[in-house]
């Protein structure tokens, strides 16, 4: 018998091949047999079960988390998969690890600041889960300022070792994932002091835990930090606490790539840029963008599918009420969000690209594109984290009451998500970062040095300064030039209006604190533009399939004339549009959500989630959300009994006490 599919009328009115949308999502053909294959792969096997954890108990989770991670390594293993496949494996099996930060950034950081010769030494046993480790840089007291980290390596040349050293409290290693309870290893980032100077700080590889044992070695401090927010969620990390007692460790576990200390206990700064120490983080900043486009597709897949299956009021004549989805305000909310999901996919693609062709150049001693790229990287993990994240929480709201149930999947997707707006960086601060890039980029504007990469446009600055939107029709927004100019125009106009306000400081730093909330808003400025002409750059290329660009371009077109209709002041206060102009982007924005609406389920279909990954009944594929809901409900632990614990001790008493007064 055919399974029923509430939702079949909806996919029947797609104006496009789905299967090429897939495509188009999963980046390439292979990429879509690869990740469905694996997906499916996770969905069938019971070890990777999840409906169930957020009834756990923190221990119980803890050790859920371990035996899913070690039956994953087994798959991987048994079935020989590539690493690629092996970390959709992981990404799918969608429950925070210390694999994350073993794979993610543990073995990303000795690959990038080590030596050849450790990596010959180290990249072996980690391949081989012979050692686990993590990324211990954050402190008690200090993680957005690096540089103001307390814990000290101290050079011995009586023994060519280190002395690792916790000085203060605050010194203490404090939040690194898979710290807590299991790594053996860990990249500790500690000052660098060798004949009393003091370097800077720089990546140690030190040991942490016995290999037999698995116990603390001598001198180290190690446990987990407590339960974060939410239940379930982030709980299955053993984020951790790490404090060191005089640790030695030999010369050779300093990671010198960047820079060397010689047996003499000589420093030698190469001419590779210190700031490679901070290369592991632009590598993940630029894997959380992608990320975010994961993050924000499975709560739009959510909040689409069951907009479609909700009915509330305009019955007529004893007819079904509405589709929550057909008004106006629920496609205001959510379509918006659905073309971010699109759009931050196409530019995590891009920075994946860009992101490559800096490490290439790293490798050649070319580093003319890092500060692009740290820009880039640092700014679009910001502006992306920060949307999805509030965007989770929209799309609770969008599901009613029931997107507060543990089981719409929402809840626990918040509260695992919300930390990416501050691990790898505080997004206000990395926005900073960006802003201190485009002020220099501006002031540079008038050397003769053109700015390149995606601040090319301030070299046409002259231009946009001055030029008149030409926007007559609601239509007229249409065009790809006009949205791409008035985001350019935007951006630079903010950029120099804030570098012309700087300049009216005596000291630079002080007008920089002074204007931060102002510059804030250019780094964001800059970076939706950076989407929306990624966005543009990508509906160039060739798409195959019918109506597949069609409806990337009316994503396309949603996802720019949002963002002008929110941050309208920017756009009429520097002058780029008039608010008559504004207004004609409204009324084509509502236009182009009438042509959203018929596809908007086979747009979510796209994303291709399994109704495991998804864990959402709200969300399920066949819409058949109310029996399962109602199923669901009978399962909860308080209903096991008719009466629930407690009534004898506590409700009885209350109950008899109301019965003994009445009578008196
Ligand atoms: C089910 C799961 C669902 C979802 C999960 C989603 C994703 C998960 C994926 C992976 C992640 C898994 C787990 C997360 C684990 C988290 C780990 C961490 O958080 S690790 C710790 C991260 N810490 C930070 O990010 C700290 C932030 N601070 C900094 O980076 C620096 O201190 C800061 C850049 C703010 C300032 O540094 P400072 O040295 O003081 O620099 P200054 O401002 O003086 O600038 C000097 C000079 O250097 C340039 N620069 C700075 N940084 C970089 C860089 N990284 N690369 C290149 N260049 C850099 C800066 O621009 C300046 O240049 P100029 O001199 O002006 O030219
Ligand atoms: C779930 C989770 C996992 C993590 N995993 C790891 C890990 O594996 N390894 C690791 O080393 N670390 C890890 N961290 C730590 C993380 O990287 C830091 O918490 C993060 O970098 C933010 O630093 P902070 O906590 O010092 O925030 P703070 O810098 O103290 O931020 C507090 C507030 O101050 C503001 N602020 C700070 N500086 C400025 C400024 N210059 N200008 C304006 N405003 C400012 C911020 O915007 C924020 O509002 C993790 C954190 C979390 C939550």
């Amino acid at each position: 018998m055919e399974a029923l599919d509430y939702h079949a009328e909806e996919r029947r009115k797609a104006e496009f091949n789905l299967d090429e949308m897939k495509i188009v999502w999963a980046g390439s053909r292979r990429n879509y047999e690869l990740s469905d294959r694996v997906a499916r792969l996770v969905a069938s096997d019971p070890v990777f079960r999840k409906d169930n954890r957020t009834m756990l108990t923190r221990k119980d989770l803890f050790k859920d988390t371990l035996r899913k991670a070690a039956h994953a390594w087994k798959r991987i293993i048994d079935l020989r998969l590539s690493e690629e496949e092996a970390n959709m494996l992981r990404s799918y099996v969608d429950q925070p690890a210390f694999t994350d930060l073993h794979w993610g950034m543990f073995i990303p950081a000795i690959k990038g600041q080590g030596t050849s010769e450790q990596h010959e030494k180290w990249l072996p046993m980690a391949y081989k889960m012979q050692i686990i480790g993590c990324y211990a840089q954050t402190e008690l007291g200090h993680g957005s300022n690096v540089q103001g980290l307390e814990t000290t390596a101290t050079f011995d040349p009586q023994t060519d070792e280190f002395d690792l050293h916790s000085p203060t409290l605050t010194s203490s290693k404090w939040w690194p994932g898979g710290l807590g309870k299991v790594s053996t290893h860990a990249v500790v980032y500690a000052r660098l002091i060798t004949g009393g100077q003091d370097h800077g700080v720089h990546g140690f590889i030190v040991q942490l835990r016995g290999l037999d044992d698995h116990l603390p070695l001598p001198g180290i401090t190690v446990g987990d930090i407590g339960m974060k927010f939410g239940s379930g969620a982030y709980n299955s990390m053993d984020n951790g606490l790490l404090r060191f007692d005089h640790v030695r460790i030999p010369r050779n576990q300093m990671l010198m790539r960047v820079s060397q200390v010689t047996r003499e206990g000589k420093f030698v700064q190469s001419d590779v840029p210190r700031q490679l120490v901070y290369g592991t983080m632009v590598y993940v900043r630029q894997t959380i963008v992608s990320d975010a486009s994961c993050a924000l597709a499975r709560a739009v897949c959510i909040a689409t599918r069951y907009s479609a299956v909700r009915r509330q009021f305009g019955s007529q004549n004893g007819g079904p009420e509405i589709q929550v989805i057909d008004y106006k305000t629920q496609q205001s909310r959510l379509f918006p969000l659905l073309a971010s999901a699109y759009a931050f996919r196409f530019v995590g693609e891009w920075l994946k690209w860009l992101y490559t062709d800096v490490t290439q150049r790293l490798q050649a001693n070319d580093f003319s594109t890092l500060p692009e790229a740290h820009a880039c990287t640092a700014g679009l993990k910001s502006m992306t984290t920060s949307v999805t994240a509030d965007a989770i929480e929209e799309c609770r709201k969008l599901c009613g009451g029931h997107g507060y149930l543990s089981n719409s999947g929402l809840p626990e997707l918040f509260a695992v998500y919300i930390p990416t707006c501050t691990y790898e960086g505080d997004n206000v601060v990395l926005l900073l970062q960006v802003a201190r890039f485009l002020m220099k980029t501006v002031s540079q504007l008038g050397s003769g040095k053109k700015p390149v990469g995606t601040t090319a446009y301030m070299g046409r600055a002259e231009h946009l300064m001055q030029c008149r939107c030409e926007v007559e029709m609601a239509q007229d927004w249409l065009k790809p030039s006009t949205i791409l100019e008035a985001f350019e125009a935007r951006a630079v106009r903010m950029s120099i209006a804030c570098a012309k306000s700087l300049g009216k400081f005596s000291n630079p730093e002080d007008g920089f604190a002074e204007l931060s909330p102002d510059l804030v808003e250019v780094a964001i400025a800059h970076c939706q533009l950076i989407v929306v002409s990624k966005f543009l750059e990508k509906l160039q290329q060739d798409i195959p399939g019918k109506g597949v660009k069609r409806q990337l371009e009316i994503l396309c077109n949603v996802y720019a004339l949002h963002l002008l209709h929110k941050h309208l002041g920017d756009f009429v206060a520097t002058g780029c549009i008039t608010p008559n102009q504004g207004a004609l982007a409204n009324e084509q924005l509502r236009l182009l959500y009438a042509q959203v609406r018929p596809n908007a389920i086979a747009l979510v279909d796209a994303f291709n989630y399994t109704d495991h990954y998804l864990g959402s009944i709200l969300g399920c594929y066949d819409g058949n959300v109310y029996q399962k809901l109602y199923q669901e409900a009978w399962k909860d632990p308080l209903n096991d009994t008719v009466v629930p614990d407690g009534y004898l001790e506590y409700l009885r008493p209350i109950l008899k006490q109301h019965i003994r007064t009445a009578r008196l």
